[in-house]
């Protein structure tokens, strides 16, 4: 018996280098992926969906509250990733030290009437919280926004992560997932195909007009008048409202985003774990046009962004529709980075009076 298994640890030795050789040693790594924010509506669907990733090694749950009860939940799902919880701002270096990925959905959602933009006083003041933290406890992480308003929140986080030297382009990202998920449901429904094979660019940020679904790259080719394209775009730029309407006061989307985050974070970690070929669109500091953060497809790879594959060819009338959101986008930029350095110097006046 002792031979029989000797005799296999030595066969099990030998194949090894073969192994490394054909590339398979370290082929699938294991990820530590931390979501602040995640006993909300995104958070814990959110959540269900990373813990079934087969690449997440460890789920770290951050919230200022419920966030026990969600995490002992969610550790009964016969999966991987083990599950921890983090309760408090006092707890969410915890939550953060050694994540490759942290996911934030932390923040209010619109009510009926709002704009995304009048979320910025409340949830500003949360990005700058987590950027804060995620620089001290984890400054090589790949960081991700949901929180609205998205135009602005990108800008304020990387505000804080200059100020704290630990700004990386390439690893801060808003997710704008859900505008192109629901770009190809919109225009599979209208052409009677299957969501999945319907491929179209969304560029520039996540609300109103700066969404900018560009259909004369909509593969397969879009099949409609311009009226259709005129129609579609406007759905696609306003079904946030569409959804904040319906849920009449009890927030925005949370399903179809927990989704589209969850795809995101999926192509992340491929990216993390040596997968060349992700492809992802997202909201980050950009120079592709002269707005400096915009979204455009982006290559993945071990370190966050490989390259940013700039801006599809564009129509004319998609041309023109580019340089009319420029400003509105900047708006939203500008309000953000102001946010952040007011808040930024008060720090630092509160440290030189200490
Ligand atoms: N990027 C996008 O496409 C989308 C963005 N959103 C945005 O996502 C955000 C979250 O939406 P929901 O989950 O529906 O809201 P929610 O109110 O259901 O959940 C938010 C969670 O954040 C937590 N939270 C608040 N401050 C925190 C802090 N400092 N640290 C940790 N946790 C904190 C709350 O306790 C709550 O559990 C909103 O700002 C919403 O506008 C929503 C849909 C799509
Ligand atoms: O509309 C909102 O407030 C939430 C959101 O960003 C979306 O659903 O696209």
């Amino acid at each position: 018996m002792l031979s029989f298994a000797f005799n296999w640890t030595k066969l099990l030795q030998r194949r090894q280098p073969n192994l490394a050789l054909l590339g398979f040693q370290n082929s699938v790594r294991n990820y530590k992926v931390t979501v602040v924010g995640a006993s909300g509506g995104i958070g814990q669907p959110l959540s269900l969906l990373i813990k079934q990733n087969p690449l997440v090694r460890e789920l770290a749950l951050h919230d200022l509250a419920n966030v026990a009860g969600v995490g002992a939940d969610l550790s009964h799902v016969s999966t991987k990733a083990t599950v921890e919880s983090y309760a408090g701002d006092t707890e969410l270096m915890d939550a953060l030290r050694n994540a490759e990925v942290v996911v934030v959905s932390a923040g209010l959602p619109r009510k009926p009437g709002m704009t995304r933009d009048q979320l910025l006083g409340a949830n500003g003041s949360i990005a700058i919280k987590v950027a804060t933290a995620v620089s001290a406890a984890c400054p090589d992480a790949l960081l991700a926004f949901i929180t609205n308003p998205l135009n602005s929140i990108v800008p304020i986080a990387s505000e804080v992560l200059k100020a704290k030297k630990a700004f990386d382009p390439n690893r801060l990202f808003g997710i704008t997932t859900l505008d192109l998920v629901r770009a190809k449901t919109f225009i599979a429904d209208f052409m009677n195909i299957n969501p999945q094979d319907v491929n179209i660019p969304v560029i520039g940020g996540h609300a109103g007009t700066t969404i900018l679904p560009i259909f004369s790259q909509c593969k397969p080719d879009f099949q409609g008048r311009d009226e259709d394209v005129k129609s579609l775009t406007h759905r696609i730029q306003e079904a946030g409202t569409e959804v904040v309407k319906a849920k009449a006061g009890k927030g925005s989307a949370t399903l179809s985003m927990a989704f589209s985050a969850a795809y995101f974070v999926n192509s992340l970690l491929r990216g993390l774990n040596g997968d060349e070929n992700i492809i992802e669109y997202a909201y980050v500091a950009s120079n592709v046009t002269d707005v400096p953060f915009f979204s455009t497809a982006l290559l993945l790879g071990p370190s966050g962004i490989t390259k940013n594959l700039g801006l599809p060819c564009l129509r004319e009338d998609e041309e023109e529709a580019l340089e009319k959101m420029k400003p509105v986008l900047m708006q939203s930029i500008e309000a953000g980075i102001d946010f952040a350095t007011s808040i930024l110097c008060e720090e630092m006046k509160k440290a030189v009076a200490k």
